[in-house]
């Protein structure tokens, strides 16, 4: 079965013989991606072309269809599809021919371009797919559930009675195949996102601590996902990918993964209370110091304060989180390495150096900001993360503020800041080789 997929997905993707991934079953169910030979950090391990992708269907915002600019103003195509363009030359572009026929055709009663048709248009585009490509879809994962059946009744609702049963099942797959799987593609010069399937990288499971990152390369190279490792990868070793944020704390982690994809991760992190001696979930006791859960892997288990021993329950401590409305109930509860608390210092910290234009903050913020790009640095090693995408972001922001505090003259640690700065030196060029890399 695995053999049969490898082989429709080397097939689609036109791997060469020498990939380095092969995929097999999992210890941790279903299948996975795993390595075929030692890949080093920084090596891409594989590039995907998305074999589906368009707007996310719960998008606030509409784009232009063809290049997904909000900024410019929208009009109808002129083929009464339906569908926004921001220009002739993107109502013309090839990627829309074919659903621009489908639609014209279904005689739709709307009069300007419609929001719904939009939001609906990836699954319409799931219509479309060559026979070849739902071979592939048709072996990939697909979640079950009220968010599909959502998604697939207000497809029905604007195409009803236009399509067969046939399709509404192909639909309901490709809804549930998307749910369980698509990735978010981040597009450099806008403020909204698409919603992509990608069928190698849609085999990828998900650890706390995964070794590699992805970026998607533009429009024009068909918003290729390039996968790098974030950390050495040796031979028969699984795959991973992280299917959420990297500085949650394991309550939000797994909370998350249980909501959205419907399974427990019992992964290393997951499995130690103090994820790597980071402490990231910790909450305040009254003594002071600071509560775990006894077993981090049970939504229930009780909190037991690691110096007086006091125990709470698991509600007590989720009831104290909701009720923090200001920093003073924040500074009482959490501890300094609390995940909330660090991601206001993130927050912060990218917030203050937008634009990286450093000149106008104050002497004071400039060294809150180094100490926190500092702070989160070295909790993304202890965390044992590896080269991620955060890291050579947040790295890049460093190296401006480190600029900015050799133009004042501050005194700083040099040598780590230096390192920080080289990493994320690193991390830039070998995803711009990632990029380079021909299809
Ligand atoms: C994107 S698919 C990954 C490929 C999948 N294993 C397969 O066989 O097609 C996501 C699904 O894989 C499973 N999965 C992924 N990571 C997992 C993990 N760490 N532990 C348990 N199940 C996992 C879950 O069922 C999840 O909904």
């Amino acid at each position: 079965m695995t053999d049969v997929l490898e082989a429709k997905l080397v097939r689609r993707g036109r791997f060469s013989e020498d990939r380095k991934w092969t995929i097999a079953e999992s210890e941790l169910g279903g299948r996975g991606v795993f390595a075929s030979c030692d890949i080093a950090s920084g090596e891409l391990v594989f590039a995907d072309l998305p074999i589906l992708y368009g707007p996310k269907q719960s998008s606030d915002l509409v784009a232009c269809t063809s290049c997904s600019d909000i900024s410019r103003p929208l009009r109808k195509c002129s083929k009464n599809c339906h569908l926004p363009f921001c220009s002739d030359e993107c109502e013309i572009d090839e990627s829309h021919k074919k659903e621009c026929c489908y639609l014209s055709s279904l005689n739709l009663t709307e009069d300007e371009w419609s929001p719904y048709i939009f939001r609906a248009l990836t699954l319409i585009r799931s219509l479309l797919m060559s026979d070849d490509d739902r071979e592939v879809v048709k072996h990939l994962h697909a979640n079950r559930g009220r968010q599909v059946d959502i998604q697939v009744s207000s497809l029905l609702s604007l195409l009803g009675n236009t399509l067969s049963e046939k399709d509404v099942s192909w639909v309901r797959h490709c809804c549930g195949v998307l749910d369980g799987t698509a990735f978010e593609i981040e597009l450099k010069d806008s403020a909204t996102s698409l919603k992509g399937l990608f069928p190698l990288s849609a085999m990828m499971n998900h650890n706390c601590v995964p070794n590699t990152r992805h970026l998607y390369a533009d429009r024009v190279d068909g918003y290729r996902m390039e996968v790098v490792a974030s950390q050495p990868i040796p031979k028969g070793t699984q795959i991973f990918t992280s299917y959420c944020p990297l500085l949650w704390a394991t309550s939000l982690r797994r909370t998350f993964l249980l909501h959205t994809k419907h399974f427990q991760c019992k992964c290393e992190r997951c499995k130690d209370p103090s994820e790597f001696g980071t402490n990231l979930q910790a909450v305040k006791c009254s003594c002071e110091s600071i509560m775990l859960p006894k077993d981090p892997l049970n939504f229930n288990s009780e909190w037991k304060c690691e110096h007086c021993g006091e125990l709470r329950s698991a509600k007590h401590n989720i009831s104290i989180q909701k009720s923090l409305r200001n920093l003073n109930a924040l500074d009482k509860s959490m501890p300094e390495h609390n995940y909330i608390r660090i991601q206001m210092k993130i927050d912060h910290v990218f917030k203050k150096t937008k634009g990286m234009h450093l000149e106008d903050i104050t002497d004071e913020e400039l060294r809150t900001v180094s100490e926190d790009c500092m702070m989160i640095l070295k909790l993304i090693v202890q965390l044992k993360l590896g080269n991620t995408r955060f890291k050579g972001r947040l790295c890049e922001r460093l190296s401006k503020v480190s600029d900015e505090m050799n133009r004042r003259c501050f005194q700083m640690d040099t040598r780590e800041m230096g390192d920080f700065i080289e990493c994320g030196r690193t991390i830039e060029n070998e995803d711009q080789r990632a990029l380079q890399n021909t299809w």
